[in-house]
C-alpha cells in the first residue's frame, strides 16, 4: 500500500498486542498493509477525495494471512483466553463471536482486497501504544473514555464486537452517524462493500483473487519477485 501511497496512515493492530486476542497474531512479521493492486489503487483514490476535506484515512488490518485466521479460530476454542473481553467484546459471549459474523474463519481480508480502516482529522495527532496490561474500557464508552486513537469519532472503537458498531445501528446520531457515512459514502463510491457488522471494514469489487485464501506473511520479503 505504501508504494502506491505513502500517505494512508498505518497502526497494523495485529502485529501488536492491542487487539482481541491480546498478543501479536500469526503470520504479521512487519507492520505493513498488503492490498492487490486494483483495492490499492482504488484505495489511493479514496484518499485524495478525504485529503481535499482535510482528512486521512488510516488501516488497522489489509491483507490477512490465514495462518492468522486460524490463530483467530484456535483462540475462540480456548474459553480460558479472555484477557481482551473488557475492550473488545464485553457484551458478547466469545463462543458468538464467529455465529455473530465478527470474525470469519474464512476472511475476505486474506482474498487481498478487504481492509479494516477509520478517518484521521488532519493534523493527525500522534497515537500513545498501549501498555499490555492497563486497564481496560469498553470500546463502545464515550471517545474520551476509551482507548485513546486519533481517529475521528466513529461510535466505537475498532474491532468493537458489538452491535453498536453494526455501521446503521440507529442508536449511533449526529456526528458519530455522519462520520461513519463519510467513511462509507467515499469507499462506496470508488467499488467498495462495507461489512454490514462492522464500520472499519471494506471490500474492493470486483475481487481480483474472489477464490484465493493466500497464507503467505505479512513482511516486504513476501512482496519480492521471484529471481
Ligand atoms: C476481525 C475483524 N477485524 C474482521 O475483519 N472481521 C471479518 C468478519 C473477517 O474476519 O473477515
Ligand atoms: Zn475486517
Amino acid at each position: 500500500m505504501s508504494t502506491v501511497d505513502p500517505t494512508i496512515i498505518q497502526e497494523i493492530r495485529y502485529f501488536t498486542p492491542h487487539n482481541f486476542v491480546g498478543e501479536p497474531v500469526d503470520g504479521y512479521r512487519q507492520p505493513i498493509c498488503i492490498l492487490t493492486r486494483p483495492a490499492a489503487e482504488a484505495l489511493h483514490k479514496a484518499q485524495l477525495e478525504l485529503l481535499r476535506k482535510g482528512y486521512t484515512l488510516k488501516v488497522y488490518d489489509c491483507y490477512r494471512p490465514q495462518r492468522a485466521v486460524n490463530d483467530f479460530v484456535r483462540w475462540a476454542e480456548d474459553l480460558g483466553a479472555q484477557s481482551m473481553k473488557g475492550e473488545f467484546y464485553p457484551n458478547v459471549d466469545k463462543t458468538r463471536l464467529f455465529e455473530d459474523g465478527y470474525i470469519a474463519a474464512k476472511s475476505g481480508h486474506s482474498r487481498g482486497s478487504t481492509m479494516d480502516l477509520t478517518i484521521v482529522k488532519l493534523p493527525a495527532r500522534p497515537t500513545r501504544p498501549y501498555r499490555p496490561g492497563e486497564p481496560l474500557v469498553p470500546c463502545f464508552a464515550p471517545k474520551n473514555e476509551r482507548f485513546p486513537d486519533n481517529s475521528v469519532d466513529m461510535g466505537t472503537g475498532f474491532d468493537c464486537f458489538d452491535t453498536l458498531a453494526h455501521t446503521l445501528d440507529p442508536r449511533i446520531q449526529g456526528v458519530q452517524s455522519a462520520n461513519r457515512m463519510l467513511l462509507k459514502n467515499t469507499m462506496e463510491s470508488l467499488g467498495f462493500v462495507n461489512l454490514a457488522e462492522e464500520w472499519w471494514h471494506y471490500t474492493y469489487q470486483p475481487e481480483p483473487y474472489p477464490d484465493t485464501y493466500f497464507d503467505f506473511p505479512v513482511s516486504w520479503k513476501s512482496l519480492r519477485r521471484a529471481p
